[in-house]
Order: C-alpha cells, then structure tokens, then sequence
C-alpha cells in the first residue's frame, strides 16, 4: 500500500510510540487523525505536526478507547474531515498491574470492530489494514508484568484469528501485529521512576536495562512495513534491540 493520499486513525498518538506511527504516516503523504485521553500534549502534538505536514492533514480529537460513544465520533470524524478511512493503528494502552488493565486487550477490539464498519469494502470502505500493538510481553511471560502479558497475549490471538478469517481476507482488510520489547518512552521510564505497579519496579528495571531499549523511530519503521507491504496479513513482527526485526511463523 502507497500511504500517500491516504487515511490513517491512530489511538494514543499525543506521545511515545503512538506520535512517532502518527509520523512516519505523515512523513510518507497519509493524512491522520490521532486520538488520546492527554487533551493538552494532544493539542502539543497537532500543532507541531500541523506545522511540519499542514494544517488539514492532521486531526486531533479527546477520546477513551475505554469509551464506546467517543470512539464512534472519532472514527466518524476521521470519515468526514479526510473523506476515506484505510489504516487504523490500535496503540492506545498504558503499563501496570490493575484487573481493569483488561481494557488493554478490550480498547483495542473494541476499535478493530469499529474500524472493520469503515474499511470493509462489503460496508461501503475501500479495504485496508489494522494493525494492533501488543508486546514482546504478548509472546514470552513476563514474570513483573503478568497481567500486562496476559491482556497483550489476549490482543495477539484475537488479532491473528480475524486475520485468519475468510470473509474478511475477501472484503479487503489486513489485520497484523506489532510486538515491540521495550522503547524509549514514558510507559518504560515509570518502571526505572518506580511509578507503575508492575510486581517488583527493580527488579523489573533491571530486566529491561539487560534487554535494552529501543528508540520509538525504530519501532515506527516496523510499523510502517506492516502497513505497507500488502503481502502481510496476519503477521507477528517482534523487534527488540538485540535482535532487531523478526517475523513469527506460529
Ligand atoms: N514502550 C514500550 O516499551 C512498549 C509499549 N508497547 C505498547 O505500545 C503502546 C504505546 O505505549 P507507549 O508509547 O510506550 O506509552 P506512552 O504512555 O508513552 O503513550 C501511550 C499513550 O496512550 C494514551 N492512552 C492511554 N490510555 C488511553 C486510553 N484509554 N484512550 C486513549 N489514549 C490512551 C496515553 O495518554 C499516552 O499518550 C501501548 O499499547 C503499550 O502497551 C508495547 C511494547 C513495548
Ligand atoms: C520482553 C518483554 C517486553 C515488554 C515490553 C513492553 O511492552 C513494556 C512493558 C512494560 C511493563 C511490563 C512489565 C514488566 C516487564 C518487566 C520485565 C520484562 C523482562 C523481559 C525479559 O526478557 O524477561
């Protein structure tokens, strides 16, 4: 797929991972819409990128992927102001040990199912793709992070049986996983800040100082190939700093 004219929605852009996928889209010519719960760094974040790539290529708009009713008005925005809907990027999700952190898988199946009512060629869309970002914590235990494992693993096989599925391989959508170990961004400080309630913040942080961290623009790139190369579907791309990029046969 050439991004270029294109339509993209991605959950969680204002920071981290979610803003460098909004930016390499951008870079390559797809006009986005970005949501995320962070009203003020949202609105940081469209006025820098509306500066960099114009001011009607971007959209931001508040929304929970917790939140049914303000994921339908984002997907209806996204619709109306760009005119077309081809990539939605499912990236929204925070760090920690809550039983409510089920909403990590929940947010985004909840969004796959509205995106599919957009790009279904059968429901009027043009086709496309949807990529949904679980972890290297969706593919290995996590001894810390348990909970977070569990809801990322939960995302993984959700995500590859609708990619497995037939009617929707006919109407024209993608369905791929990105599963990153840790990038440099806020969700991996708050281990080293022992703010998150992962098991054992030490010894946690330990374990990703051995792992390594990789720079949000490396992971973007991993992003950006599952979108584009449209022999992939279904596809599993782990990326970690030791080993790089890695697609699983499972
Ligand atoms: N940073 C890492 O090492 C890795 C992160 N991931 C996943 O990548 C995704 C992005 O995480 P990071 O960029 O690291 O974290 P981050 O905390 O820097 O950014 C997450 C963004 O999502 C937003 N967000 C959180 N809950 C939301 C909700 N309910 N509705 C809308 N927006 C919401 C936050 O406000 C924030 O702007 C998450 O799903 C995370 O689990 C996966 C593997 C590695
Ligand atoms: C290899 C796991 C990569 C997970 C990256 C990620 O998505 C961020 C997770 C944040 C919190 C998860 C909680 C604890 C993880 C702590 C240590 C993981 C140890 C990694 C390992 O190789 O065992």
């Amino acid at each position: 797929m050439n991004v270029a004219g294109k339509a993209a929605l991605v959950t969680g852009g204002a920071q981290g991972l979610g803003k460098a996928f909004s930016k390499i889209l951008l870079q390559n010519g797809a006009k986005v819409l970005f949501t995320d719960i962070k009203e003020d760094v949202g609105h940081a974040t469209l006025s820098e990128f509306q500066k960099d790539y114009g001011q009607n290529n971007v959209v931001f708009i508040k929304a929970d992927v917790t939140s049914q009713p303000q994921m339908e008005e984002s997907f209806q925005l996204a619709k109306s102001s760009f005119g077309r809907l081809d990539i939605v990027v499912n990236n929204a999700g925070v760090g920690g040990e809550h039983d409510d952190n089920w909403e990590r898988c929940k947010g985004p199946i909840r969004c796959t199912r509205l995106a599919l009512n957009y790009l279904r060629r059968d429901k009027g869309g043009q086709g496309g793709v949807i990529v949904n970002i679980s972890s290297a914590g969706g593919l290995k235990p996590t001894q810390y992070g348990p909970v977070y494992s569990g809801t990322k693993a939960g995302l993984l096989m959700y995500s590859r049986s609708l990619a497995a599925n037939s009617d929707l391989q006919q109407s024209g959508v993608r369905v791929n996983t990105l599963c990153p170990s840790f990038a440099d961004t806020s969700l991996v400080a708050s281990i080293r800040d022992n703010e998150t309630t992962v098991l054992n913040n030490e010894k946690a942080w330990e374990q990703v100082q051995s792992v390594g961290i990789m720079p949000v623009e490396y992971v973007a790139e991993g992003l950006f190939e599952l979108v584009t190369d449209e022999s992939k579907n279904g596809a599993v791309l782990l990326m970690a700093k030791a080993t790089g990029k890695k697609y699983l046969e499972m």
